[in-house]
């Protein structure tokens, strides 16, 4: 049978479907690829943080599961939203990236240390991280798909761009990276590395079996479920300067979460551990701690400079 696959146009995102494709071909599935376009990608010259955060990659892929178009949705895990329509489920999960930023420039002489550097970014956390990290260092708006974030950095309209290795890594980029962020410091946003697989909560019991057999990757399946019931609990999308990695060591899930100000002096951080089945609660308690130790302050005054 053909399964039809709902994806954004961007490279970066056919990179993923096919990826996604290919696997299902070695299943024995047939694949057809159905790129469309969403706001996120029609809407580039305002950042993220004011378009609204809410499915703007992920919307026009999910009504087309919803009318029954297609079969599978194939995102970026970080651009899913934290609660999906009921008529809706996350299927699959796949083996995760690198989780790290990277800093890319075309300059081999780059260095993070020099005064007065731009570092081009379209996300709130990263640049709150710069801040609070790299205080001597500016930031500047780099909105758009990795292709046009690369052309603005070599127009010259910063020094060097922070990017996901995973997306970098993808596309080809590697030999521009010049550092790898720290993952304890620029810890990523939820889901960065990983691609999710969505599909209707209706469709055939059978084929959600095969299909997540060929696709999910359950170490990866059970970290995502521990950082988006972090990011629920947190009730932000990825317009709040919010972190969560979880990690599986010797059996044991452990979720690094926070929340850090858009000035980068709030910060409040929390590490726990669990057992993985128990995912989802040990999101629900790290996500309760830092709010309880300054997180809501911190969420109350980006709210307040938002307006
Ligand atoms: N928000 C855009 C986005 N969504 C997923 C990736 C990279 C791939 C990934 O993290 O899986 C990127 C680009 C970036 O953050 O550099």
């Amino acid at each position: 049978m053909t399964i039809r696959l709902a994806t954004r146009a961007s490279r970066l995102a056919l990179w993923q479907t096919e990826h996604v494709a290919a696997l299902l071909q070695a299943a024995g599935f047939e694949t057809e690829i159905v790129p469309m376009q969403t706001t996120g990608d029609a809407v580039q010259d305002r950042s993220l943080a004011k378009i609204g955060s809410k499915g703007v990659f992920t919307e026009e892929l999910e009504n087309s599961l919803l009318r029954g178009e297609t079969h599978l949705a194939v995102h970026s895990a970080k651009d899913v939203q934290s609660s999906i329509p009921r008529e809706l489920e996350l299927l699959a999960f796949l083996e995760r990236e690198q989780v790290n930023d990277v800093v890319l420039s075309f300059n081999e002489q780059f260095s993070l240390d020099k005064p007065g550097i731009v570092l081009g970014t379209s996300s709130t956390r990263r640049k709150a991280q710069l801040r609070r990290f790299y205080p001597h260092a500016e930031t500047a708006e780099a909105r758009g798909n990795l292709q046009t974030r690369l052309r603005k950095l070599e127009e010259g309209q910063f020094d060097a761009l922070v990017l996901a290795y995973a997306g970098v890594h993808r596309m080809g980029y590697e030999h521009l990276v010049r550092h790898t962020l720290p993952a304890t410091q620029f810890v990523p946003a939820t889901g960065q590395g990983s691609i999710a697989v969505e599909c209707a909560a209706d469709l055939d019991a059978d084929l959600k079996a095969r299909l997540k057999a060929a696709l999910d990757h359950p170490a990866t399946h059970t970290c995502l479920l521990a950082e988006r019931a972090f990011l629920h609990t947190m009730e932000g999308g990825c317009s709040i300067p919010s972190f969560a990695l979880a990690t599986l060591d010797g059996g044991r899930l452990r979720l690094h979460g926070g929340l850090i100000s858009l000035s980068g002096e709030e910060y409040v951080e929390e590490i726990q551990t669990a057992e993985p089945a128990e995912a989802i609660a040990l999101g629900v308690s790290v996500a309760d701690s830092v709010l309880g130790r300054g997180g809501r302050e911190i969420l109350a005054s980006i709210r307040e400079h938002r307006g």
